[in-house]
């Protein structure tokens, strides 16, 4: 491949395949590189470096499918600077439509000294022999000073240079252990660009690690310098830490077009998809937070992030999730969301509120997210559902304050119970039943004063996860008249207890319209008078 035409045209050369799989827990078997490397096709990436042949019978037969079958890409082998690798590379790479050899040979004190044990002038000589020697392959030839970022910069242009007179088309300039720093690694490339002859006649590379998280942001200063082809790797997977992660470069030379303004042929609504098919081909899943193709990367919690974006996308999106090929936004309702996200919530699920009922919910909504990681649709639903069946939207005669209840074999089951009374007082009793949730209706009984017959109660668990809501339904008769309540909480119990102080508020309610006339206050039987604790069983306290 020789130099663009369009100076501002980067070559997208991806590694998923051979660096990627460097990647421990990342190894592919022949279906699944192939799988891969049509995927990587379609996404637009100029050179696909499909493995490593000498490695292993099955990288080498992997390599070869991919050359014959995936055309478009130049497919690359990798290659050390001796015989038997290049000939291997070569012969996976026969009857690629367009190959690549990529050799490779260490240049740095402490890769010369301790790894290769070879003195600076059997490096050079090694490197050229291994360029000209693929050269019987295949014209294009990606040259590779391995640790150049630990390089002395004159001895690295020095077999940059001599990399050039043998025939290397590409020189890649490696930050192999992740070492370099932005302006460090810019200068390097400013250094070759002015020091090595030939320089221009070949494109310059950059394969970024990211052991100090830096592989992005060290290849965008190389580009800034003038490379033009960037290394790197779907999910930035890759030895250790990983390599420079294809979708933030492309995404970051897209959304900084006005700074950069260099252009890629990646199709970046294939981003999220080939992202998606590399986990489940791999198996290793991406941090939520990853940019661009975490699930978080375009979740918004905040209330005024919320907010804003309802207002306008803009204020906290800098990319559309559709451009990268996420369906939506998502507005995810946790306790840190406002009024705003409630409501186009509720909206969106088909429920109309008024203020003081969207009020209701939101109080009620934000107990929950303090109790619970995750706010499904189904939460939020049990949510508005059990605001719209409250009854009237009158104040509750009572509220539920505390309860503890006790069961277990062997043992009398009992429940004690605390009650805030419209008027202030809050009573406690407690009582004993065939079960703790009896016990607990029989205590709701005997403190507000209503005995009822339970007609009917049924349990089920309203949304999925360790911290689902479970939803309690009670039918109770009163003097002959039947009434039922739901009410939702991620405590079982809990929801229980609610469902059926609903129904008795409900009784107490009509009692009130039924009797008080005209003035507003209460039956005598309907206040208590003091605070009370009655029972045997611990009384809880609010
Ligand atoms: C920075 C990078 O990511 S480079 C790519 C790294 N990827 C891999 O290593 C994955 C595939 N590797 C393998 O399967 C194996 O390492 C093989 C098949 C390549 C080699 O296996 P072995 O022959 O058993 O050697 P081993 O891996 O133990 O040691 C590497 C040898 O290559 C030498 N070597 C390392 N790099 C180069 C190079 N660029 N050119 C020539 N020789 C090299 C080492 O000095 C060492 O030589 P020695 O045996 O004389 O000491
Ligand atoms: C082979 C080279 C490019 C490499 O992977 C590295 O130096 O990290």
């Amino acid at each position: 491949m020789s130099v663009p035409s369009d100076p501002n045209r980067l070559i997208i050369f991806d590694t998923t395949l051979r660096d990627g799989e460097q990647s421990p827990g990342c190894s592919m078997n022949l279906q699944e590189k192939l799988e891969m490397a049509h995927a990587l096709k379609a996404l637009g990436v100029d050179v696909i470096e499909a493995g490593f042949p000498i490695a292993s019978p099955g990288d080498f037969i992997s390599v070869q499918a991919i050359a014959r079958e995936v055309h478009g890409p130049v497919i690359a082998g990798l290659a050390r600077c001796n015989p038997a690798d290049i000939d291997r590379a070569g012969e996976a790479l026969r009857d690629a439509e367009r190959s690549r050899i990529h050799v490779f040979l260490a240049t740095s004190a402490i890769h010369r000294e301790f790894k290769l044990k070879m003195t600076p002038a059997e490096i050079v000589t090694r490197a050229v022999e291994g360029i000209k020697r693929a050269k019987q392959y295949t014209d294009d030839i990606e040259f590779s000073p391995e640790d150049a970022a630990r390089t002395e910069l004159d001895f690295l242009a020095e077999v940059c240079e001599r990399a050039v007179e043998a025939g290397a088309t590409t020189l890649n300039i490696p930050d192999t252990v992740g070492y370099a720093v932005p302006e460090h690694y810019a200068r390097i490339i400013r250094h070759l660009k002015t020091h090595v002859r030939g320089v221009e006649k070949v494109v310059l590379s950059v394969h970024c690690h990211n052991d100090l998280g830096l592989a992005v942001a060290n290849s965008l200063a190389a580009l800034q310098e003038g490379a033009r082809q960037v290394e790197c790797t779907i999910n930035g997977i890759g030895e250790r830490a990983g390599n420079c992660a294809l979708e933030e470069i492309v995404m970051a030379l897209r959304t900084r077009q006005d700074y950069f303004g260099l252009t890629t042929g990646i199709n970046t609504r294939l981003l999220f998809p080939t992202s998606r098919k590399l986990t489940h081909v791999t198996g290793m899943q991406v941090q939520r937070n990853k940019a661009i193709v975490g699930q978080n990367a375009f979740a918004h919690e905040a209330g005024i992030h919320q907010d804003g974006m309802l207002k306008e996308r803009s204020t906290y999106e800098i990319m559309k999730p559709e451009d990268v090929g996420i369906t939506k936004t998502e507005l995810v309702l946790g306790k840190h969301s406002g009024r705003h996200a409630l409501r186009s919530k509720v909206i969106e699920l088909g429920y109309h509120l008024d203020d003081s009922q969207l009020q209701q919910v939101f109080d009620a909504f934000k107990g929950l997210a303090d109790r619970k990681k995750h706010i499904y649709d189904a939460d939020i639903e049990a949510l508005v559902e059990s605001q719209l069946h409250a009854g009237t939207g009158t104040a509750p005669l009572w509220t539920l304050e505390a309860f503890t209840c006790n069961a277990g074999t062997g043992t009398l089951p009992s429940a004690a119970v605390a009650l805030w009374h419209q008027n202030g007082n809050i009573i406690r009793d407690s009582a004993t039943g065939d079960g703790p949730v009896d016990a607990l209706f029989k205590t709701i009984e005997r403190i507000t004063g209503i005995d009822v017959e339970l007609l009917d109660y049924r349990i089920r668990s309203v949304t999925v996860g360790e911290d689902a809501q479970g939803e309690a339904t009670v039918e109770v008769s009163y003097q002959g008249r039947k009434l039922s309540a739901r009410a939702v909480s991620t405590d079982i119990i809990e929801a229980s207890a609610l469902a059926f102080l609903e129904t008795i508020n409900r009784i107490l309610l009509r009692k009130v319209n039924d009797r008080l006339k005209p003035t507003d206050d209460v039956p005598q039987e309907l206040v208590p008078n003091t605070e009370t604790t009655a029972g045997t069983t611990p009384t809880p306290t609010a």
